[in-house]
């Protein structure tokens, strides 16, 4: 990046701390922003931090140094030690570098607090973002101030999802298959056709997610933030998603991929736990091969015996959690459950077209056998 893009700094006042106080009951959203080495995050912060827009955004980076003219701007080295700096850029943001990733830095910026409506949190081009994101579940000390509002992977367009090495790879493919948004960035380098392959690839791990394509990361700030993609406001528009859900086929042959279920009816909360934490815990659920697969992203929308309302499902690796939305179902209305599972088969030779001749309305045979009891 040239250092005419990067922001000007101003040092922060120490301590001063504006209108929302602790316990106010505002609570801040947290967007994480992920992908591989290189692919533009970065350039998409920057971008953020110098467009004018009516948010406060704190910004947490958690690798600096080495990086674009940015980052090495936010590092501040003393004897070869990083520390916490806080910055405040002319544009109302936060500037945050710190050497912990995650809940502490977070707790640390919570200190602030009254200075920033909005959180963005940059993972490392290696990381797997879903560890982050489990971590505002479970804490509940920080869920009381913040709230988890999406997951944004930047694809480089050149690159695509080609990676040699199958460390990179996985960790690549799982920051595409947790994401709510894709940017596909870098589209100047590359041709319409090769685009085309961009998002097929993106497409075929993750079925649910929204896909930018963009230059320089230059995308409309109201696609990116306040998604609401971890909660139940995300309910109406994730039943559209689901109407339209379809099973993709595997990436690369590597069985990584989008499973849909539909099933009619009412469910027991609790077969619907056990059904879950089979899936996510036990890993038991299979297909009529005996394949299992392993969930990272999970989520639907369900009918549950004795709730007037539609239930939300989300999950993010182990961890999943149930929220009645402020959907009610209809009285004429046939009460459809749709669960999607985006996540990669135990058999890396896993062949999408034996799996997809055994499905049933995008549900394969065995796993409708294990929902079926579900419904009372
Ligand atoms: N041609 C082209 N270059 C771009 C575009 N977006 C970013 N770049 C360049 O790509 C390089 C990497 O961009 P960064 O924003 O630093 O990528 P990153 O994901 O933060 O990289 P890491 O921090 O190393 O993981 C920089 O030199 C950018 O200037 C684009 O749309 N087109």
């Amino acid at each position: 990046m040239e250092d005419e893009d990067c922001p000007d700094l101003v040092p922060i006042d120490a301590g001063v701390v504006q209108d929302s106080e602790p316990g106010s009951g505002r609570r801040i959203p947290v967007t994480i922003i992920t992908g591989y080495l290189g692919a533009g995050k970065t350039t998409l912060l920057n971008y953020i931090l110098t467009e004018q827009h009516s948010k406060r955004i704190a910004v947490i980076l958690n690798e600096f140094g080495e990086g674009s003219a940015l980052e090495k701007s936010l590092a501040i080295s003393q004897g070869g030690e990083l520390y916490e700096e806080w910055l405040e850029l002319r544009n109302g943001c936060l500037c945050c570098s710190v050497k912990d990733s995650g809940v502490k830095a977070i707790e640390n910026l919570m200190q602030k607090r009254g200075k920033f409506d909005y959180i963005l949190l940059e993972t490392t081009g290696l990381a797997d973002p879903g560890a982050v994101a489990s971590m505002f579940w479970v804490d509940s000390e920080l869920g009381s101030d913040i709230y988890l509002d999406g997951i944004v992977s930047v694809v480089d367009a050149k690159h695509g999802l080609q990676v040699s090495c199958p460390f990179f790879f996985f960790q690549m493919y799982r920051q595409v298959a947790l994401a709510d948004l894709i940017i596909i960035n870098k589209t100047d380098l590359v041709s319409g056709e090769e685009l085309n392959k961009v998002r097929t690839s993106v497409r075929s791990i993750n079925g649910l997610v929204k896909i930018l394509e963009t230059q320089r990361s230059r995308v409309d700030l109201s696609n990116v933030l306040d998604l609401h993609a971890f909660d139940s406001l995300s309910g109406i528009s994730l039943q559209k998603k689901l109407e339209n859900m379809k099973t993709t086929h595997a990436h690369l042959d590597k069985g990584i991929m989008t499973v849909t279920f539909e099933v009619l009816g009412n469910i027991k909360e609790e077969n619907l736990n056990l059904f879950i934490q089979n899936l996510l815990w036990e890993k038991n659920v299979k297909d009529k091969t005996g394949r299992t697969m392993d969930v990272i992203r999970l989520k639907g929308l369900v009918s549950i015996q004795g709730k007037s309302h539609q239930v939300i499902v989300q999950g993010v690796h182990e961890l999943y959690d149930l929220e009645e939305t402020a959907v009610a179902w209809k009285e004429d209305e046939e009460r459809t459950n749709r669960l999607v599972l985006i996540g990669m088969s135990n058999f890396v030779s896993f062949s999408h077209s034996s799996y997809a001749k055994n499905t049933v309305v995008g549900c394969s045979r065995k796993a409708r056998i294990t929902l079926l009891p579900l419904i009372g």
